[in-house]
């Protein structure tokens, strides 16, 4: 079985209560993340700092024309994050500047993940955007379109990871949010299943945030989950 690792999504409104998380989980995570609410308020800083922690897997989920996609990548690249999303729904075209452009800087690139549908969207809210055909269907077309466009990987829910693997085998790198221990709510991920389900299914990370950071102690609740991957 391939192995699953934690990443550890610290949504925080500013750098110190995310150092404060980095800390207490890194001996448990392989990859931190940082995204909209962290970036925004921090910038270029939360990612140099968190990446004294753990590689950094920043989520910023860029969705714009090819041209200006790419330069978001030429400008957030120097930063060093292991990882940068795009949206697969911004297109083929889009997906494949991003990956130019993350190959144009030299020395150790950014990889581009590519985010199929987004967790907390369930059949009926999918279809209410013009989206017929469910979440699989869905996320297998943009799965196919974003790694024939040069994705290093995806980010996709618990409920795609076998589907996925099924139809596109083993090479894309799977990422995979909407992750809930047993007995945790699922605030507003729709496509929701278990550490243990979704590393038996074949991710290579899971991505869990508030179950950990809203943890009275957020270094125990990380080491269970750790542990749950096997
Ligand atoms: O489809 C997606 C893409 C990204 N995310 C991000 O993952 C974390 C999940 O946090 P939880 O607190 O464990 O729900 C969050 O940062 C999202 O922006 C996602 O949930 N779904």
């Amino acid at each position: 079985m391939r192995r699953c690792g934690l990443c550890v999504a610290l949504d925080a409104p500013d750098l110190a209560t995310a150092e404060s998380w980095a800390g207490a989980v890194a001996p448990h995570a392989g990859l931190l993340k940082v995204g909209l609410e962290l970036f925004s308020a921090e910038g270029g800083a939360a990612v140099r700092r968190i990446a004294a922690h753990r590689p950094v897997f920043l989520d910023v989920k860029l969705h714009d024309i090819p041209n200006t996609v790419a330069g978001a990548i030429r400008s957030l690249a120097p930063l060093g994050p292991a990882w940068i999303t795009v949206h697969a729904a911004g297109g083929a075209a889009m997906v494949e500047a991003a990956r130019k452009a993350a190959e144009a800087g030299g020395g150790v690139r950014p990889r581009i993940l590519a985010v199929t549908v987004l967790t907390s969207l369930d059949a009926a809210a999918l279809a209410a955007t013009g989206v017929a055909g469910g979440p699989v269907q869905q996320v297998l077309r943009l799965a196919r379109l974003a790694m024939a466009a040069g994705a290093d990987g995806l980010v996709c829910s618990p409920r795609e990871v076998r589907p996925i693997r099924d139809a596109l085998g083993e090479l894309p790198v799977l990422v995979v949010p909407g992750v809930r221990p047993a007995g945790s709510a699922a605030d507003d991920q729709a496509r929701t299943a278990t550490p243990e389900q979704v590393a038996r299914d074949g991710a290579d990370w899971i991505v869990v945030g508030r179950p950990i950071t809203q943890a009275a102690d957020p270094g125990a609740a990380a080491r269970a989950i750790a542990a749950a991957l096997g």
